[in-house]
């Protein structure tokens, strides 16, 4: 070779070979002929919903560049341990990519090899010398950027690439981080399986990014195991849902379910609403017991013998020893709809006794025959009656005596009163279920029949949840395991969680570890120092989150006189939108109709909050009661004194406007009319 050609020039070269790979991989892939290797019908499907899938997450997304960084090792990892590639150089990206040769061109992030793009330093190199990190303008590969690992005398320097990517003006639905992952958040994402994780962090610190990326590394780690039990993300409303959709599909895994805890307990149609105090008790952890007693009440104690006529025999298991048989089937760890069916099967036996007794032999299919006898059926139908849980708890809510007799020692009479309803109604369909009560629905099918369990599941928003939800969660990872996200400074409900540890009990994972973030990669400093002044008000234990954006943030507090509020809110916007990014104005639930007026009139089209935003539609109305978990590039803040007002307390109405001011990635314009809570008055 004459001159070595620009490095850039490389790095191009390699790109698109891969990208002519990748092509290949997909074209190899839609050629896949399955006519003669599916042995039938059901088969074909299986193998033909397969194959879309490969070819679906084979597709080159166009502005997700198909690797973005590159490791140099000293030395040939284990093949083991680089995805059958040799050699020393590897290209991290988001999927595999191998050649024709089937050698790989691209390793995939979660791969071990990969780790130590994202954990290796000059103080621990993980046996790298180089790790270099590319920058893409457009699609187009247009800068990279190295760290030599073995110079130790060398500062640990900030990358400018990774600042440039945190500092992006935000704009659309939210995106994946794997080219950026710090040390902290990797450590949180490849955490064993076997093992709940809680993560506590300050808004900003990347918990939703970790807790998606967590999935997608537990799907490649155990793919066949989760492929099996599934994988569940839990998120707080269908907005924020709707916001974090695109990360996994981006990242390959399409497979993944997204629910809300709302979801994941639609039994009964839920038309009504608590007041704040019936909704808690509802919430209570105390309800679990009252719904256990209240679904076990309906076992009596045999009276009767049972007598069982085959041929020209009477069998007869008198009453004390079905009593036992029940008492039994009681004392045992079992669910009351599994025990009901292994009763019929104990009587049985107990007849199937007596006739060895006298000398016959029967067999397993005499059992069988016994446990279907008619007399047999009417015993356990008489003694352990099928339970409907929707009607049991409508019951538990309408009947005073009922709810007395099952509730004695747990709630107190004023208590009972609260959660009872003042109007009984006549049918589970006609009631005005809450969501509240469609959570002890879930618990009392859940006495009924054990909830299947998930593989793993992630919780976003935990701190919100009551222990009931908490509940509800758990039993749908009881033999999986969880990840658990929250901040406590963020919890806007009346029963939300005073503490992770109480939070982890009510879930079933009392042992798992609890880690903080406190990196913030979205918000401003000054704009994060100012919402932190109000954690001595809604969470003095924890600690403020510190601000890796280098950028101070424009960030701006205006009073205004009452008359003027929505002229300036509009003002506001326009100003925001002359900027790149989206825009969000945030206000009090009740503020909305006005102010979409206002924008209405101004001309200023607008979104409602999980509606994408593009270049074209940039602005969106939110009411402060779905900010939780979403961004926007500028933030207009409307009137902090209403969004305080609107919840049942002081604490609640800090809280939330806590929230609303940590949703900003630029900027922040608080536009206001009242006084500002105390602690944003002063100035600093
Ligand atoms: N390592 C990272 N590199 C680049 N961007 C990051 C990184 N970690 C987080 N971010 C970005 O920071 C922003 C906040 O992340 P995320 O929404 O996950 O935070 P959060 O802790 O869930 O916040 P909240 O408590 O407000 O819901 C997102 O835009 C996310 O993409």
């Amino acid at each position: 070779m004459s001159a070595t050609p620009d490095p850039l020039q490389r790095e191009r070269a390699h790109l698109a070979a891969s990208r002519a790979a990748l092509r290949a991989m997909r074209a190899d892939a839609e050629a896949l002929d399955i006519k003669d290797v599916a042995a039938n019908w059901v088969n074909a499907q299986v193998l033909q919903r397969q194959i879309e899938e490969r070819i679906a997450a084979l597709a080159d997304m166009a502005g997700t560049p198909l690797f973005f960084g590159r490791l140099d090792y000293a030395y040939a990892p284990g093949a083991d341990l680089a995805e059958g590639a040799g050699g020393e150089r590897f290209y991290i990206g988001r999927r595999h990519v191998h050649d024709a040769d089937g050698d790989p061109m691209v390793i995939d992030w979660r791969a071990p090899v990969s780790q130590p793009f994202y954990r290796a330093s000059k103080k621990e190199p993980l046996g790298v010398l180089t790790r270099r990190r590319f920058g893409y303008t457009g699609g187009e590969l247009t800068a990279y950027e190295d760290e030599d690992l073995t110079d130790t005398a060398g500062q640990e320097r900030a990358s400018a690439l990774l600042q440039a990517e945190i500092e992006r003006p935000r704009v659309g639905p939210m995106r994946d981080i794997v080219a950026t992952i710090q040390p902290e958040q990797d450590e949180i994402v490849r955490a064993g399986i076997g093992a709940s994780l809680c993560v506590q962090g300050a808004p900003g610190t990347g918990k939703t990014a970790v807790g998606l990326h967590r999935v997608a590394y537990l799907l490649y780690a155990h793919r066949e195991r989760l492929a099996r039990t599934g994988t569940l993300v839990i998120g707080p409303n269908r907005s924020f849902l709707r916001y974090i959709e695109q990360v996994l599909p981006a990242l390959g895994e399409l497979n993944v379910a997204q629910a809300t805890v709302d979801d994941l307990v639609a039994h009964v149609e839920v038309r009504g609403t608590d007041t704040p105090e019936a909704a808690r008790l509802k919430g209570d952890a105390r309800m679990a017991e009252v719904l256990r007693r209240a679904v076990r009440s309906g076992v009596t104690m045999p009276t009767e013998p049972v007598v069982v006529v085959r041929g020209s025999r009477r069998w007869r298991v008198p009453a004390y020893e079905l009593e036992e048989i029940v008492r039994e089937l009681l004392a045992r760890d079992m669910r009351y709809g599994a025990a009901r069916d292994a009763l019929p099967q104990r009587i049985a036996h107990a007849v199937l006794v007596r006739m060895e007794q006298a000398g016959e032999a029967p067999d397993d299919r005499v059992q069988d025959a016994v446990a279907r006898n008619a007399a047999v059926k009417a015993a356990v139908k008489a003694v352990w009656p099928a339970v409907d849980p929707a009607k049991l708890v409508l019951r538990l809510l309408s009947d005073a005596e009922f709810l007395a007799e099952h509730a004695d020692g747990l709630l107190d009479e004023d208590e009972q009163r609260t959660i009872l309803w003042a109007k009984p109604p006549r049918s589970v369909k006609s009631a005005k279920w809450s969501a509240a009560d469609a959570v002890l629905v879930d618990e009392a099918a859940d006495l009924v029949t054990r909830t299947p369990s998930l593989g793993h599941v992630v919780l976003d928003e935990a701190q919100d949840l009551s222990p009931m939800q908490y509940r509800a969660v758990g039993r749908r990872c009881a033999t999986g395991s969880a990840t658990v996200l929250g901040d406590l400074a963020q919890g806007t409900t009346p029963w939300a969680t005073g503490s992770w540890e109480e939070a982890l009990r009510h879930l079933g994972k009392p042992e798992a570890a609890v880690e903080e973030l406190t990196q913030g990669f979205r918000v401003p400093r000054e704009v994060i120092a100012y919402a932190s002044r109000l954690l001595p008000d809604i969470a003095p234990e924890l600690t403020p989150a510190s601000s890796v954006r280098e950028s101070p943030g424009d960030f701006t507090v205006r009073q205004v006189a009452g008359d003027e509020l929505d002229g300036a809110v509009v003002e506001a916007c326009r100003r925001a939108l002359g900027r790149e990014g989206s825009t969000g104005l945030i206000a009090a639930d009740d503020r909305v109709p006005v102010l979409a007026e206002a924008l209405t009139a101004a001309g200023l089209a607008y979104l409602a909050p999980g509606e994408e935003t593009s270049a074209e539609a940039r602005l969106t109305l939110v009411p402060a009661s779905l900010a939780k978990g979403l961004e926007y590039d500028y933030v207009v803040l409307d009137e902090p004194a209403a969004v305080v007002a609107a919840e049942p307390d002081v604490r609640t109405g800090l809280r939330r406007l806590y929230v609303a001011l940590t949703r900003a990635v630029s900027g922040l314009a608080v536009v206001h009319a009242r006084a500002l809570p105390e602690r944003l008055a002063t100035t600093a």
